[in-house]
């Protein structure tokens, strides 16, 4: 809805400015009218210079309204201080239309807020301040890429036997889904050439999702005789980029990926899609957001129940991060969505939280009440609520072999810090999670700040 889209952009500058529409919400319905003027075109323009007056039908019986013979009493608003101007005009049945009206100031701050406390609006309102000011998700599914993002990026193969164990522990301290490997050619990823191995030796894992990536039919029905119950395809919105990592361009990959969620289908095995370069691409530079939408949709309308966008250089900003949500959200629900932040530059955590804020106006409805006076009711209904699905890799793992120059992910215990503070539910317990496990076994420390320092901590205080 155009209108719905506009007002969402304007919303979406600032709180300022939605307290201010909010405390004008009062001023919308105003069906006060006093003393008598004629105005060509109007019936009646009616001035109300004192704003304590209110209709009440003299004979306690309520009849329609004619111009000119309203009866007035004084009410109980007595926060309406200001001159305003009402136009009426009769309509087809003969009714007074309240056809324009001045607002008032929105100096009587109080007086209003008695207006809206003693209304049903209140809920509503109240629903519009909980929406911007503190509209985010209450649970947050973490999806940890670690085992398969992260260690498809190690010079030195990293042994099946660590990669278990490492996906073992992830497990016991709550992530609900992990990605385990990646069911790719070896020849282009040497890194997880043991996958099927992987697979055979989780097979017993219980707690958790573990999805896998397959870039066509052949590693799809690899990935399935290897035991995955879920998998996951892989496009990019540049097309550089779709070359150097998967060897053709966007739209074969598409078709390509076409075939694995028909056969994916098939199994009722569900499908992520990733979209990598969501923002800036190492070749061509800034990814324009169409493009991403472009993408989402074809993976979406292929059967993915989730898609992933990754900004797989970490070069993102909420200025170039929030134009590409919109974008994709105007083709795709938010609640499809995950982000997949990659941390060169620092913004992750940063992209992350606007991320789980952004919300969108998906509706206006106007509602009118013709019983006495036309009244007109404007409400603003903003149905998204933020992104809810995020990726982030243990120790900040990662980074991509075909994107030189781009770090790890988004450290999973950072995030998980982060939204502890912001009492945001995960199910993951963050002590559980540092692990020390997978640093030792690297030989580097970790690359999570949250972690490096509540391990200080614990070590100061035994
Ligand atoms: C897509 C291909 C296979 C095309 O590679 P190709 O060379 O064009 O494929 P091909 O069909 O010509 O096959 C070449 C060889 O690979 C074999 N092959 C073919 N397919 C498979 C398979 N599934 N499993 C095992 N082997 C396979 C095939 O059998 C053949 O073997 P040969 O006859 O030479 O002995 C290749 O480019 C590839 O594997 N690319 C994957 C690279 C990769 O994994 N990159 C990292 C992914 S992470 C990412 O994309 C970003 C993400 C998702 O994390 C999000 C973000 O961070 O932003």
């Amino acid at each position: 809805m155009p209108a719905a889209k506009g007002l969402d952009k304007i919303l979406r500058r600032g709180s300022l400015f939605i307290r201010t529409l909010v405390l004008m919400a009062p001023y919308i319905e105003e069906p006060h009218l006093v003393s008598g003027l004629s105005c060509i075109g109007y019936d009646t323009v009616r001035s109300v210079t004192s704003g304590t007056c209110m209709k009440t039908p003299k004979d306690g019986v309520t009849h329609s309204p004619k111009s000119g013979n309203h009866e007035y009493a004084r009410g109980v608003h007595s926060w309406r201080k200001e001159m305003r101007t009402v136009y009426e005009r009769k309509n087809i049945n003969g009714m007074v239309s309240l056809q324009r009206w001045n607002f008032g100031p929105l100096e009587n701050v109080p007086g209003a807020w008695n207006w809206i406390w003693n209304s049903k609006n209140y809920v509503m309102l109240n629903f519009l301040y909980a929406l911007f000011l503190k509209g985010i998700p209450g649970y947050v599914k973490i999806v940890e890429v670690g085992p398969r993002d992260g260690l498809q990026n190690e010079k030195h193969i990293v042994p099946t036997a660590v990669k278990v164990e490492l996906i073992k522990l992830l497990v016991s301290s709550g992530l609900p889904v992990v990605d385990a490997t990646s069911f790719v050619s070896p020849k282009w990823l040497p890194q997880l050439a043991d996958a099927k191995d992987v697979m055979e030796a989780i097979q017993n894992v219980e707690g958790a999702r573990f999805p896998v990536l397959t870039p066509n039919l052949k590693g799809f029905e690899a990935a399935v005789a290897a035991g995955a119950k879920e998998v996951a395809i892989f496009a990019s919105a540049s097309e550089s980029f779709s070359r150097s990592n998967i060897n053709c361009s966007i739209e074969d990959s598409l078709t390509r990926y076409r075939d694995v969620a028909s056969a994916a289908r098939n199994l009722s095995i569900p499908v992520r899609g990733y979209i990598s370069c969501v923002v800036e691409c190492p070749v061509e530079g800034s990814v324009p957001p169409a493009k991403v939408a472009y993408v989402a949709k074809a993976l979406s309308d292929m059967g993915c129940s989730e898609i992933s966008l990754g900004d797989t250089l970490g070069v993102g900003t909420p200025g170039t991060v929030i134009p590409m949500l919109e974008a994709v959200t105007d083709v795709v629900p938010v609640d499809m969505l995950a982000v997949h932040f990659h941390d060169t530059y620092g913004q992750a955590m940063l992209n992350i939280l606007v991320s789980l804020q952004f919300s969108r106006i998906l509706q206006v409805f106007i509602s009118i009440n013709t019983s006495e006076y036309l009244i007109i009711y404007i409400w603003f209904i903003a149905l998204s609520m933020g992104i809810s699905t995020v990726d982030s890799s243990v120790s900040g793992l990662g980074g991509c072999p075909y994107a030189k120059g781009a770090s790890g992910n988004v450290a999973t215990e950072d995030v998980v810090y982060m939204l502890n503070g912001i009492e945001m539910k995960t199910n993951v317990e963050l002590g559980k999670l540092i692990l020390a496990f997978i640093s030792k076994h690297l030989g580097r420390p970790s690359g999570s700040k949250a972690a490096t320092s509540m391990s200080k901590v614990t070590a100061r205080a035994s």
